[in-house]
C-alpha cells in the first residue's frame, strides 16, 4: 500500500503518516548534497529573551533598534519594519504586552510571548492547532505547573479570561509550541530567535541528520545535508550532535521521544559517526581532504583506542563545562588544567572529541585577547583542519564556512604589514618559545594575500544557491574580496587565482589549491597543535 500522504504548499516535500514517529516530511524529487529543498517564511518567529533588544522584532537583524513606544517589548530597525509588524501582529500584540506590569514586560519568558501571538491572531492559531503536543504525556511531568502558569499569564495578557477551559487549550497550544519550535542560531552560534513552520515542523529528529536549515534574510532555508532521493525522509537535528550521548539525550527529552538513530543506538564517537556519513568524499575540495579516510584512523580500526576516546569522552562531560569556555575573561590556568584534563584525547589524537574543539576555541580567544593573531590563527587552523571536518562532515555546513571566514580573517590580522608588529608583541604570559618562531618563518613563506583570497572565494561558492547576495558570510567575504583588488602587486598571482576559480575541480587547480591553501593551513595546524602542547599541557 502506497504511504498516505498529507497536502503540503511546497511542490518538493510531501507530509506522510509515520508508523512510530506521528508524521514525518518526505522529498517528492532527488536533491544533491548542499541543495535547496525549499525556503519558507515561519509562521511565526521572535528573537529570544536576550535577543530582544538587539534585533528587530519584525526582520530579526541584529541592529541597535527603537523600542516600541507604547509597549516598550518589541523593538524595530526602522519604521518599515515597525509598520508591518503592527499590521502582521503588532497591533494585537502591542496592546496584550501593555497588560504587563512595567516591571516585568521586558523579562517576559519567550514560549509566553509566542503564546501571545497564537491566542491572537487567527491564522498562526490554526496553524499551530494543527500540530502535536504531547500534552497528556507532558501533563504528568513536574514541569506542567510553569507550563500552566504561563498558559494563565498569556491568556490573561491577551485578554481571554483565565477561566479552566480558556486556560487548559491554551496549555495544549504553548505544549505545541514547545515541540515544534525550532530554535535559530545565528553567525555566532547562539540562540538568537525561536520561529514555528508547520510544513517544517513535519521534520523528525535523527542525530545522524540528511538535512538541515539556515535561517537567511527572514526565510528558512531547508538544504540537504546529504544526498536525497525522492520519497526521503527528511531528517534534521534538533540539537547539537556533536554532543555526547546523555546530553543529547537530556536535549531531546523535552520532545517526548527517544532518538534510535544509529549514533545513539551505538553510541557512536565523533569519529564513528563522521565515518558514517556519506559526505565525505565532498571533503576532496576542502581544507582537510584526508577527512574521507576518516575510516582507516587508529581511532576507528582499534577498538582499544576508540572505547578510550568514548569514556573519556563521557567522564569530561561531567567534569569540563565546555559553556564555561564561552565566558569572556577565561584566565590562563583554567585553560591549562581543562587541556590537562583532556590528556588521554589528546594523546591519542582525538582533537575533535568533545570539550577538545571547545576548548582549543577558547584557547584561540584567549590569543585574540592578547593580541597574540599568529597564535590564534595556528590554534584555529588546528581547529579547521583536526576538529571541525570530522564534527560536521559536509564541506557547505555553515559552521565550516563560518570557520573559513574566521581563518581568513586571522590572516589578515596576520598579512605581511603587521606580522612585523607580531614578531615584537610580547605575548603576554605565554612563552611560546621556538613555536613562535615557527610560526613568524611559515608567515614569510606562505603568500598570506591569496590564501586569504582563496579562502573568501571558497566561502561565497559554499552559500546555499539562490541566497549568496542576501548569505552575510557571502557579503563579507564579497566586501573583503572587493578591498583586496587594491593591493597593488599582484597581478601574477591574481591571474592564478582567476585560473583556479574558473574550473576549481581541474587537475592543475586540486594541486594548485593544495599549493596555496591546503598545505599553508596544515603548515599552521600543526605549528598550533605544537603550540597548544608545548603551553597548556603544564
Ligand atoms: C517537530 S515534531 C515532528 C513531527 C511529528 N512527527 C508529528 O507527527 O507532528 C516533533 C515530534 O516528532 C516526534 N519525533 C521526532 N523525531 C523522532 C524520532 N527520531 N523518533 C521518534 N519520534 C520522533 C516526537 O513525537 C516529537 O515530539
Amino acid at each position: 500500500m502506497p504511504p498516505s500522504t498529507i497536502p503540503s504548499p511546497f511542490p518538493s516535500v510531501e507530509v506522510r503518516s509515520n508508523p512510530s514517529k506521528g508524521r514525518s516530511l518526505h522529498v517528492t524529487t532527488s536533491f544533491a548534497p548542499g541543495d535547496v529543498i525549499l525556503n519558507a517564511q515561519p509562521l511565526i518567529c521572535l528573537p529570544t529573551l536576550s535577543h530582544l533588544s538587539s534585533r528587530c522584532s519584525y526582520c530579526f537583524e541584529l541592529s541597535s533598534p527603537r523600542a516600541c513606544t507604547r509597549c516598550r517589548s518589541a523593538y524595530y530597525c526602522n519604521a518599515a519594519c515597525q509598520r508591518s509588524a503592527w499590521q502582521s501582529v503588532h497591533k494585537l500584540e502591542c496592546k496584550a504586552l501593555q497588560r504587563v506590569p512595567a516591571e516585568r514586560r521586558g523579562q517576559l519568558p519567550t514560549p509566553v510571548r509566542l503564546l501571545l501571538q497564537v491566542l491572537l491572531v487567527e491564522d498562526i492559531q490554526v496553524g499551530v492547532d494543527s500540530l502535536e503536543g504531547h500534552v497528556a504525556a507532558r501533563r504528568v511531568r513536574p514541569e506542567w505547573k510553569d507550563v500552566e502558569l504561563m498558559a494563565m499569564a498569556a491568556c490573561s495578557y491577551a485578554g481571554k479570561g483565565v477561566d479552566e477551559a480558556t486556560v487548559r487549550k491554551a496549555a495544549g497550544q504553548l505544549c505545541k509550541i514547545q515541540t515544534n519550535a525550532f530554535n535559530w542560531t545565528d553567525e555566532d552560534f547562539t540562540e538568537a530567535c525561536v520561529f514555528i513552520q508547520p510544513t517544517l515542523a513535519m521534520m523528525n529528529h535523527s542525530c545522524l541528520p540528511n538535512a538541515m536549515i539556515q535561517f537567511i534574510d527572514g526565510r528558512i532555508v531547508l538544504r540537504a545535508e546529504s544526498k536525497l532521493e525522492a520519497g526521503d525522509e527528511i531528517e534534521i537535528s534538533y540539537t547539537d550532535v556533536t554532543m555526547p550521548l546523555p546530553k543529547r539525550r537530556h536535549a531531546i527529552d523535552s520532545y517526548m521521544f527517544k532518538c534510535r538513530c544509529l549514533r545513539c543506538r551505538d553510541n557512536l564517537n565523533i569519529y564513528q559517526a563522521c565515518s558514517a556519513s556519506s559526505n565525505l568524499g565532498l571533503n576532496s575540495f576542502s581544507l582537510s581532504p584526508e577527512v574521507s579516510k576518516v575510516s582507516q584512523l587508529p581511532i576507528i580500526t582499534n577498538l582499544a583506542i576508540s572505547e578510550r576516546v568514548t569514556t573519556a569522552v563521557d567522564e569530561l562531560s561531567d567534569v569540563v563545562r565546555s559553556d564555561e569556555f564561552n565566558e569572556g575573561d577565561i584566565k590562563l590556568l583554567t585553560l591549562r588544567e581543562r587541556f590537562q584534563a583532556c590528556r588521554d584525547l589528546v594523546a591519542v589524537g582525538a582533537w575533535a572529541a568533545p570539550p577538545v574543539p571547545q576548548l582549543l576555541a577558547a584557547i584561540s580567544n584567549y590569543f585574540v585577547n592578547k593580541e597574540n593573531y599568529a597564535g590564534a590563527l595556528a590554534i584555529q587552523s588546528l581547529i579547521a583542519i583536526e576538529c571541525t571536518p570530522y564534527r560536521y562532515p559536509a564541506p557547505f555546513h555553515p559552521i565550516r564556512v563560518k570557520e573559513l571566514v574566521h581563518l581568513a580573517s586571522l590572516l589578515s590580522n596576520t598579512a605581511p604589514h603587521t606580522a612585523g608588529q607580531m614578531a615584537q608583541s610580547s605575548p603576554s604570559q605565554l612563552t611560546g618559545g621556538g613555536v613562535n618562531s615557527k610560526i613568524q618563518e611559515a608567515f614569510r613563506e606562505i603568500d598570506q594575500a591569496s590564501t586569504y583570497q582563496m579562502l573568501l572565494m571558497l566561502v561565497k561558492r559554499l552559500a546555499p544557491a539562490g541566497f549568496g547576495a542576501s548569505f552575510k558570510l557571502s557579503l563579507f567575504a564579497s566586501e573583503r574580496l572587493n578591498e583586496l583588488k587594491q593591493l597593488p602587486g599582484r597581478e601574477k598571482e591574481l591571474s592564478l587565482i582567476e585560473r583556479w576559480g574558473a574550473d576549481p575541480h581541474s587537475e592543475w587547480s586540486k594541486g594548485f589549491f593544495q599549493y596555496a591553501v591546503v598545505d599553508p593551513i596544515h603548515r599552521l595546524a600543526s605549528l598550533g597543535e605544537e603550540l597548544v602542547n608545548l603551553e597548556f599541557s603544564r
